[in-house]
């Protein structure tokens, strides 16, 4: 396989392309590297390979001119990437579909970038390695040549160990251990000597889902799981503090004050579906609480008589589910005395998270995760047509609205808080 890199600095690369593997599978003809520079295909005295912007703005730019003349000068290019932060992000499935090429050419940016029409012109392909900025593509152009060249057939010796490694089955690896079997008093896990080969599996299994769940728990998204490890994943999450989490979270459903559909403040009436379908949430991702308002006695009335039937009444008999759901329901005649309640019952104010269909909103769901962990939070959600203005000021905070698609945007109160409850809460796997 052949990498031809295009920098304006070759000999960045003097080292490591001649040491360690790199070196050694260029000796043994496994991969071949050239080298252009844009500066050896100037024109002018100087030779000259930058300008300043159009536009103006701090930096330089690399031209257009000396570039392509250095890209023309390829023979074989094959697939053309450009070392960019905006390009697609190097992973190990991006890798393997680089290793299948015959050709690779790695364009090294420096400066503020490269002239935009290099981009246009040629069918370039950007590649970044990661969300932070370099101060060239040569350190990026190394992360692709080192990736790409160990999935090359033979460049790496044995075969299989490719494949235990990191994201090879959409986790990061296991952890290592070696000689001696122990190291300033601590011992080598016990397992790893059982010489039980099965054990041996299932622990390094355990293992890769602990850290990838601890340190990336975005690629479990693409990881193939089994059963098994979907309840090994539960289990680590329980361990871990998810239950606490949800324990931290409660949910306030208002039918006052609300806005009707004229924009005017007012109370509204119970929803059978609401009631039902938020307890089973609250129940499903062990809430702290389900706190249904409203100031109308007649309407608490009949929901203490629903709730009464489905915990103390003969619905016990004929749906145990859902007498734990209804369990977690409490009612009252205001937010006030919910916020009061939550502080009786979890020692400190909650923070006050109000939501709403339309505008920003100012608090993300990552910030309400990260805020459970050690404090309770009060979800407010409005019925009708949403919480009235009062409600959204005196919150502390006001959650990022659920984005739909299009324009419209009328998810029912129940949807809104499940799909809420199980960003903060649930896994993506
Ligand atoms: C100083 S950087 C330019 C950053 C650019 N002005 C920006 O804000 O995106 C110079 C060059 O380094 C390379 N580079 C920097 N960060 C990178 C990354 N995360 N991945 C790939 N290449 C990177 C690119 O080739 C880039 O053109």
């Amino acid at each position: 396989m052949k990498f031809h890199i295009v920098t304006l600095f070759p000999e960045f690369f003097d080292s490591p392309l001649s040491s360690a593997m790199l070196g050694k599978g260029a000796e043994e003809g496994l991969v071949a590297f050239t080298r252009t520079n844009p500066r050896d295909f100037t024109e002018d005295r100087h030779r000259t390979v930058d300008d300043r912007p159009y536009g103006g703005g701090p930096g330089m730019v690399m031209m257009c001119e000396p570039l392509s003349r250095a890209l023309d000068s390829i023979e074989t290019p094959g697939r053309m990437l450009a070392l960019t932060p905006r390009g697609r992000p190097l992973d190990q499935a991006f890798a393997r579909e680089l290793a299948a090429q015959e050709n690779l050419t790695l364009i090294c940016g420096r400066y503020e970038g490269i002239d935009e029409r290099i981009f246009d012109q040629y069918p370039i392909e950007g590649v970044s390695v990661g969300d932070f900025v370099l101060n060239g593509g040569e350190a990026a152009a190394l992360c692709v040549i080192e990736s790409v060249a160990r999935l090359v057939p033979e460049f790496m010796g044995h075969e299989d160990s490719g494949d235990e490694e990191s994201f090879s089955h959409g986790l990061l690896e296991y952890p290592h251990y070696t000689r001696p079997p122990v190291f300033r008093g601590q011992s080598v896990p016990d397992i790893l000597t059982c010489g039980d080969h099965g054990r041996i599996a299932a622990w390094r299994r355990h293992k890769a889902l602990e850290v990838t769940l601890a340190n990336r728990p975005d690629i479990l998204e693409q990881a193939s799981l089994t059963g098994d490890d979907i309840e090994v994943l539960r289990e680590i999450r329980a361990q871990g503090g998810i239950e606490t989490l949800g324990r931290n979270l409660y949910v306030a459903l208002l039918h006052a004050p609300v806005l009707n559909k004229f924009g005017q403040t007012v109370a509204v009436s119970l929803t059978n579906l609401d009631v039902h379908d938020i307890a089973r949430v609250s129940r499903t991702y062990g809430l702290g609480g389900y706190y249904i308002a409203t100031p109308l006695t007649d309407q608490r009335n009949l929901l203490e008589r629903l709730v009464g039937h489905w915990v103390d009444g003969p619905g016990q008999r004929a749906n145990r589910d859902r007498t734990d759901a209804f369990g977690a329901i409490r009612t009252a005649s205001d937010l006030f005395e919910i916020i009061a309640d939550v502080e009786r019952r979890a020692g400190q104010r909650p923070v006050v998270v109000a939501t709403t269909a339309r505008g920003a909103g100012n608090a993300s769901v990552p910030a309400v995760r990260q805020w459970l962990a050690d404090k309770p939070v009060l979800l407010v959600m409005g019925t009708a047509s949403g919480l009235a203005p009062e409600v959204m000021e005196d919150a502390d905070a006001v959650l990022r609205p659920v984005r739909g698609i299009g324009r419209y945007n009328h998810l029912s109160v129940r949807s809104a808080t499940a799909i809420i409850v199980d960003r903060v809460l649930g896994d993506a796997y």
